[in-house]
């Protein structure tokens, strides 16, 4: 036979076998949903609250399963023991995250969570994150998250009905002053306005509006005009690099006159030569910093209050507490937390009833793996599924109910009965060596905001203008992407007491020179309008 022949026949015989295997479970992995050929379970997918799919699958096929993405393989683990033995203790094998063509160009492949473990983009940023989390830096950040909290309480106070974009404006502001060392005073400015918009890009860039570019690469290759995420993706690089890169370049004026505010992009940029990192990677960490702690501690505090809405009895718990702890002479300290168990259970169950991130964010397997009697291949993708492991009826007692009582009954809020061991409170941050390097400071933060919030205000279902009825709210009413995050709701927020209305007042303008030491980025006319706001109150 020709050689060219014998070539052709052994490729035609390589596609076949390929095609004949898409899709296909192989013997050695995991159960899960029935397969088709070619596309395996690709067509079964879901795209809209995956998390509750993968929820009822695992109470099917237990508590870990496989998906067939035509030729790739997923993992879904939802036990306690999975996670722990798999993405915790075996972290060096399971902790790589599978790539995404268009998100690696929307960054250029500067993106902390989304880079390979072990490679120099993820190992220099974790490196240069770390001080972040040190104990002390914590604590010279408390005076920035006091004076924002003092903002929100201020906000609530005068325009209730703001509540939703109050709560994004707090976490924003507070990640821009401490990465950037810029301040956002108002829920109206470009900076969180275009912010709000890469948020909403970034779910349009993971959805269904962009086809499967790593599983048919060639689709990259499709001309503008038939391929409209082309232009999705160019839009959000070009909005992501005028709001990082206008904050670093003031943190950079700031520090050439010797005027800088202690931000972490400074210490960074002081550091540069020996993190051996550009200005291009120093202005995407700062970036990826806002992302990573905006948008999930926004979405924390609007879960926080809907539960609060549709729980009144959790509610009144949570103000008697803050009413025997606190009083009504002052307002709270981040101390105080250690002397109250129903608010720590509170925040304990807010990230159990609605995880920021139910799916956590997808790992991947950087060797074959064997668990439990499987093979699991090289690159398969591994799906932490927070919801099941959080919302398991054989685990806890009620799940779909918010009652932070489990917390204060169970140090992890399960049954009793129930085998804890494998169980730790920083489940819903991750797992392994991708475990959230912004957990301390988000748990700082919102306890802050939390406490605050209850000792101030009482939220109630908003009042139908027309009917003069209450309208319920909906637990259900969410964007559903990489975070969950409550739609817009309306609610009754009321001040508790006239008291407490006065020092909140009196902590917003007592921390005047905190918001200053962040503002040196506003415009002259801004800063000016600023103060007169403040010598008039808003
Ligand atoms: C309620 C607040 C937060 C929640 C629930 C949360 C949750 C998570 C989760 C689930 C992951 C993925 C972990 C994994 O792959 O196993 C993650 C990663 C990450 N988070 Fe957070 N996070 C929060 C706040 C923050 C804050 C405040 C920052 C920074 C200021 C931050 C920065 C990051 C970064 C950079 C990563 C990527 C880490 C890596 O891939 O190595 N997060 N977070």
């Amino acid at each position: 036979m020709e050689p060219v022949i014998a070539i052709g026949l052994a490729v035609v015989l390589w596609l076949a076998i390929k095609v004949y295997n898409s899709g296909r479970r192989a013997k050695h992995l995991p159960p899960g949903p029935p397969t088709i050929p070619l596309l395996g379970n690709l067509h079964i997918f879901p795209t809209d609250r995956p998390f509750a799919k993968f929820t009822e699958w695992a109470r099917m096929y237990g508590d870990i399963y496989s998906l067939k993405m035509a030729n790739s393989t997923a993992i879904v683990l939802s036990s306690m023991s999975a996670v722990k033995e798999l993405m915790d203790a075996r972290s060096a094998e399971t902790g790589d995250r599978p790539k995404v063509y268009i998100l690696d160009y929307v960054t250029d492949g500067l993106h902390v969570g989304l880079a390979p473990l072990g490679s120099h983009v993820w190992k220099t940023a974790r490196k240069a994150i770390k001080p972040l989390l040190a104990p002390q830096t914590l604590n010279a950040y408390r005076p920035v998250a006091y004076a924002e909290s003092s903002q929100l309480m201020y906000d609530m106070l005068h325009k209730p009905e703001g509540f939703y974009a109050q709560t994004q404006r707090v976490t924003f502001s507070f990640a821009t002053s401490i990465v950037f060392g810029c301040r956002c005073p108002w829920f109206e400015s470009h900076e969180l306005t275009h912010f709000i918009e890469v948020v909403r890009l970034w779910m349009a860039l993971t959805s269904t509006k962009v086809p499967p570019l790593d599983l048919l690469p060639f689709l990259k290759y499709v001309p503008e005009r038939w391929a409209p995420w082309k232009k999705l993706a160019r839009d959000t690089k070009a909005l992501q690099h005028d709001i990082y890169f206008t904050m670093l370049s003031s943190a950079e004026r700031r520090l050439a006159k010797g005027e800088g505010n202690g931000s972490f992009i400074e210490g960074i940029l002081q550091n540069q030569k020996t993190l051996e990192m550009n200005r291009e990677f120093v202005g995407h960490l700062g970036g990826i910093l806002l992302e990573g702690g905006s948008d999930t501690t926004s979405t924390f505090l609007q879960s926080f209050i809907l539960a609060l809405i549709a729980f009144p009895d959790a509610q009144r718990k949570a103000h008697e507490e803050i009413d025997r702890v606190i009083g009504h002479d002052r307002s709270p300290v981040f101390t105080d937390l250690a002397d109250m168990p129903y608010i720590q259970a509170v925040i304990k169950e807010v990230h159990r009833f609605r995880p920021v991130a139910p799916l956590a964010v997808p790992h991947s397997t950087t060797v074959p793996l064997e668990y439990r009697g499987y093979i699991i291949p090289q690159g398969t993708t591994l799906f932490l599924n927070l919801w099941g492991v959080l919302h398991d009826p054989e685990v806890y007692e009620r799940p779909e109910e918010f009652w932070p009582d489990r917390y204060v009954m169970s140090e992890f809020g399960t049954k009793a009965g129930v085998d804890s061991q494998d169980f730790r409170a920083s489940l819903p941050f991750g797992s392994g060596k991708r475990l959230c390097p912004g957990m301390s400071l988000a748990t700082m933060s919102l306890s802050l905001h939390v406490m605050n919030i209850l000792w101030a205000f009482r939220f109630s279902p908003a009042i139908d203008p027309d009917t003069g009825l209450k309208i319920p709210v909906d637990l259900e009413a969410y964007f559903s992407g990489l975070s969950y995050t409550p739609r817009p709701f309306r609610a009754t927020v009321t001040p508790r007491h006239p008291g407490r209305a006065e020092i909140i007042d009196r902590q917003f303008f007592a921390s005047t020179d905190t918001y200053r030491r962040y503002e040196e980025h506003l415009s002259a006319a801004d800063r000016e309008s600023l103060e007169t706001m403040r010598a008039a109150g808003y």
